[in-house]
């Protein structure tokens, strides 16, 4: 779009030339469209930008004084970054292309090569007694072709109209030279067919009286099949293809400006009207996976999102289907640089690679795991640690699926503890929440909320216990000050991964009584849970500011986004201005289930296809991680049917239990005491506690015991014990400066 400033700027630098040179007031709209025709990107090059458009003479050159100045300096064509500074800018195509340097897309290729030719080999295999069969029938047709057209190449039969044509024009001359040389070729050829005879009937009478029984069928059936396939009509072959390749048209320049020319934007087609492309190729159209990729420049203030946005027409104009027409915009690049990648298969359809994680293997969850695979059939790889993630779709896209893919990633990690709440209460996520899940509910009913209710505020309690770990921890443990792999190993420590999993988590978010609540907690969980080893992953079909809250949208780092239908779902995704960038999961067809826009952590934006994992296969994965989690002695809660009351290591508080035992009269109580009186109020949890335990339990909460003097019959003692006081601040610190006292 052109900017109201360029006219200014226009204008400015007219009136400051025509000041110059005493000249009077010029014809803005020309001096304009003179301007927009330099600036018409499939203007013939060449041509000197400081020539009069008119008269093609210059300024200079005419000596008029009136005459139209042009504005841009003759010496612009040779402004801008040197050799040296656009060879720094430039982008270098890979040397090997990326489906050499992956072994694992490599081993595919080479699979499905082996695979091909395996078939038809044994395809071929089992029909060769009908091939036989029917080279015999045809073999007489086959021996009266053969000695018919023995016949006629000894009678020099193809001179035969050359011959009755001087035979016509009754020219004897021409008619002897020709029955001469005739005459002299049937001698030598007949002498040659004479011969062939004898050899050939020498060597099968040889064959016949000298040679083993093998080499004498061998050479029948030899001759046999010969004639046979000498027989062969055109019409009825007698092998047929074992495979039918799918014909993917090859997609050539025309296709792509045909179809460009389709979309109805008035820039390309002003262009291609006036006989121009209407769209500049910086690139070959290659082959690129299993597609074709034409990528290059389209006319000034055509952006790739006016094309995004007429997909199904860009479809239509290439005459593919809608699911093989892939146009993006190139991160970095102008908004005008299009990349078209053109399937030869819908993506929905084609047939994708087998997902490695379905059968056997385990995960480490700070690492990547492939989760699905891009247009091109590439496996497309998710950290899950260190992320909060969303996941937004209309109803019926597959993001339950996706969802449940996730976590069954995150089951696959026997460290991973998983809270799981199917708040549809359709059972999806079942499979994953019976078998593994340590706290796990389905449904929207006051008992699945009181559930999740109690869950958050112990997961509130966990994230603040591990931000208070990893502070304590020494430098060297924790470099980073947050959760490594090497750290959620040490089980003492208790920083291994947690990740909750809720599907339509609009109803926590929406809920009469508790919806604020659920909101504080979530946006804690999705702000500082990352660090902590906490991953979040929310599921919605309604992606707006009530069912997903700005706090917790604004702050997600990864987004996966299937079928939206409007820029406000998707920008709620896929993040603020995405739509406009033209990351679009609105032109995601509605056949396009599990296929979704994929943010990672400050990655570009991907189109994903998740792995189909159905109920049956999320059983089988989900039994393995049990088995897994058994072997490593680390099942737990709900999966070991166990009620959140009776799990004693997250249902209490500490601080708010001595608060309870130590009344405010007592400043200060020794460890001894308050050990005794907590095993009276919580014997489930405190009993068999010493001092040293309160002290060690007290230490990642950020107090610290102090010794205590008492005068004991007449005596003095001193022993550890606690400051009434540094409970007080440490809640009140714990629970955002509320006064606990
Ligand atoms: N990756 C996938 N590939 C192919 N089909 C899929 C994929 N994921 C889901 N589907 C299909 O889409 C259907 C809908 O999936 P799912 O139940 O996850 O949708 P949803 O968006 O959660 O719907 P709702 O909002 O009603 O819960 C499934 O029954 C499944 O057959």
């Amino acid at each position: 779009m052109k900017h109201p400033d360029d006219d200014n700027e226009l204008f400015n630098r007219l009136e400051a030339e025509m000041a110059d040179s005493g000249g009077e007031v010029v014809d803005l709209d020309k001096a304009r469209s003179a301007r927009n025709e330099s600036a018409d990107p499939t203007t013939r090059p060449g041509s000197d930008p400081s020539a009069d458009p008119e008269t093609g003479r210059s300024a200079d050159e005419s000596g008029d004084p009136t005459a139209r100045r042009l504005v841009d300096l003759p010496t612009a064509k040779a402004a801008g970054p040197g050799y040296l500074g656009r060879l720094l800018a430039a982008q270098r195509r890979d040397v090997v292309p990326a489906w050499l340097k992956s072994t694992a897309e490599l081993k595919t290729a080479t699979g499905w090569v082996a695979r091909h030719y395996a078939h038809s080999v044994g395809y071929h295999a089992l029909r060769t007694p009908v091939y036989a069969a029917r080279l015999t029938l045809q073999a007489p047709s086959g021996a009266a072709k053969f000695l018919g057209g023995t016949m006629r190449w000894v009678a020099d039969r193809e001179g035969e109209p050359v011959r009755l044509a001087a035979v016509r024009r009754e020219d004897a001359a021409e008619y002897l030279k020709l029955s001469r040389q005739r005459d002299g070729r049937v001698r030598l050829r007949t002498l040659v067919a004479v011969l062939a005879m004898f050899i050939g009937l020498g060597s099968a009478l040889a064959i016949y009286v000298l040679a083993p029984d093998w080499l004498q069928a061998v050479s029948v059936s030899a001759v046999v099949m010969a004639l046979g396939f000498a027989g062969r009509k055109a019409d009825d072959p007698v092998i047929h293809r074992a495979v039918e390749l799918p014909k993917a048209v090859k997609l050539t320049s025309d296709i792509v400006l045909r179809a460009l020319g389709s979309l109805g934007i008035p820039a390309i087609n002003q262009a291609q009207g006036k006989g121009r492309d209407g769209f500049e190729f910086t690139a070959p159209i290659t082959r690129d996976g299993p597609g074709w990729r034409a990528e290059g420049n389209l006319p000034y203030g055509v952006t790739v999102t006016d094309v995004i946005e007429r997909r199904d027409r860009l479809a239509s104009g290439l005459r593919r289907p809608l699911g093989c027409v892939w146009p993006e915009a190139v991160p970095n690049e102008h908004t005008g640089h299009l990349v078209l990648w053109v399937g030869d298969q819908d993506m929905s359809t084609s047939k994708k690679p087998k997902w490695p994680l379905l059968t056997s293997g385990s995960v480490n969850l700070f690492k990547p795991v492939a989760y699905g695979t891009d247009q091109r059939g590439r496996w497309v790889e998710v950290t899950l640690m260190y992320i909060a993630g969303i996941i937004g779709a209309i109803p019926r896209m597959g993001k339950t699926f996706l969802l449940r893919l996730l976590l069954l990633i995150a089951a696959l990690d026997p460290r991973a503890e998983l809270h799981t709440y199917d708040m549809k209460g359709t059972g999806d996520l079942d499979p994953v929440g019976n078998a593994v899940s340590h706290r796990h509910a389905a449904g929207d009913d006051d008992e699945a909320i009181e559930y999740a209710l109690k869950d958050f505020r112990a997961l509130r309690e966990e994230l603040r216990r591990r931000t208070k770990v990893i502070r304590s921890l020494p430098r060297d443990i924790c470099p980073e000050s947050k959760v490594t792999s090497e750290l959620a190993d040490k089980r003492s420590l208790g920083l291994h991964p947690i990740v909750i999993g809720v599907d339509e988590c609009q109803v926590l978010f929406e809920h009469p009584k508790h919806k604020d609540e659920f909101e504080e907690i979530a946006t804690d969980l999705v702000k500082r849970g990352p660090a902590t080893g906490i991953v979040l992953l929310l599921a919605t079909q309604r992606p707006d500011a009530k069912a997903l809250p700005t706090g917790i949208s604004a702050n997600a780092s990864a987004r996966w986004c299937l079928k939206v239908m409007g820029q406000l779902e998707n920008d709620m995704v896929l993040g603020t201005s995405a739509y406009k960038r033209g990351v679009r999961a609105t032109m995601f067809a509605w056949g396009d289930k599990g296929i979704h826009y994929f943010v990672g952590e400050g990655s570009d934006a991907r189109i994903v296809g998740s792995v189909y994992v159905d109920g049956p296969g999320a059983d089988s994965i989900a039994a393995r991680a049990r088995k897994a989690r058994e072997l490593a002695g680390l099942l737990s809660g709900h999966a070991l049917g166990e009620e959140p009351e009776t799990d004693a290591s997250t249902g209490y508080d500490l601080l708010a239990d001595i608060l309870a035992v130590v009344p405010a009269k007592e400043t200060k109580v020794w460890s001894e005491t308050v050990v005794a009186r907590l095993a009276e109020l919580r014997p489930e949890v405190y009993a068999g506690w010493d001092s040293d335990a309160l002290a060690a339990a007290l230490k990642p909460r950020g107090v610290s015991t102090v010794q205590v003097g008492r005068r004991i019959e007449g005596k003095f003692t001193n022993k550890r014990g606690i400051d009434r006081s540094q409970i007080t601040a440490a809640i009140a610190e714990r629970d955002g400066k509320r006064d606990a006292g």
